[in-house]
C-alpha cells in the first residue's frame, strides 16, 4: 500500500518533523508512506475574494500535479464528513480488499482547497469544527492513518 500526504508548504518546527518522522517510522511495517510538499503562494496579508480564490487555485494546481489518476483521494476539508478512528481503518481496509492501494490525502494551505481538488476528491474528510493549522494537521492526520494501521492490526496501541 502506498499512502502519500500532500501539504502545501514547506514544514518549518521541529516538533512537527520530528513527531512525523516518528509516524512515518512506525508505518513503514505496513506501508510506504510519504510526504509531498508543494510551494505556498506568497500573498499579502489582506486579501480580496478575487485573490483568495486565486491563491487557493494556484495552490490547487500543484497540489493536482502531484495526484496520479490511480489514486483514491481524501481532501481534508472542515466541512467534509467526520468519521470515528475505526471508521476510518474500515475504509482503508475496505479499499485495500477492492484493490485500491494508493491512497493520498489532501491537505489545504492557510486559505484552504481550491474547489477543483475537492472535485478531485474521492471524499472529504473533517477532523471536526475547529481550524486546525495545515502543518499540525500533516502531524495529526499522520497518527491517524498510524492508528487505523494499528486498529485493523488488531493492535492494543488503539483503545
Ligand atoms: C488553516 S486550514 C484552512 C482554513 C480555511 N478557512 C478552510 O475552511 O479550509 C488549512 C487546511 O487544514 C485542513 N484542516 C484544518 N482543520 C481541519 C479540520 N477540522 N478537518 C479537516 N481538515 C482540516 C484543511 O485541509 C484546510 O484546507
Amino acid at each position: 500500500m502506498n499512502i502519500k500526504i500532500i501539504g502545501v508548504g514547506k514544514l518549518k518546527e521541529k516538533y512537527l518533523k520530528d513527531g512525523i518522522a516518528e509516524y512515518s517510522k512506525r508505518m513503514s511495517k505496513f506501508a510506504k508512506f510519504e510526504i509531498i510538499e508543494v510551494p505556498d503562494e506568497r500573498a499579502p496579508e489582506q486579501l480580496s475574494t478575487a485573490q483568495m480564490q486565486q491563491v487557493m487555485q494556484k495552490e490547487g494546481e500543484r497540489i493536482l500535479s502531484k495526484v496520479k489518476d490511480r489514486e483514491y483521494v481524501f481532501a481534508l476539508a472542515i466541512k467534509g464528513a467526520e468519521r470515528s478512528s475505526e471508521e476510518l481503518a474500515a475504509e482503508i481496509s475496505e479499499l485495500t480488499i477492492r484493490g485500491d492501494s494508493d491512497l493520498t490525502f489532501i491537505i489545504g494551505g492557510s486559505l484552504g482547497l481550491a474547489p477543483e481538488v475537492l472535485s478531485r476528491a474521492d471524499t472529504q474528510i473533517s477532523f471536526g469544527r475547529f481550524t486546525l493549522p495545515h502543518q499540525l494537521m500533516r502531524l495529526v492526520l499522520s497518527e491517524q492513518i498510524y492508528r487505523a494501521f494499528m486498529i485493523n492490526a488488531h493492535s492494543p496501541y488503539h483503545k
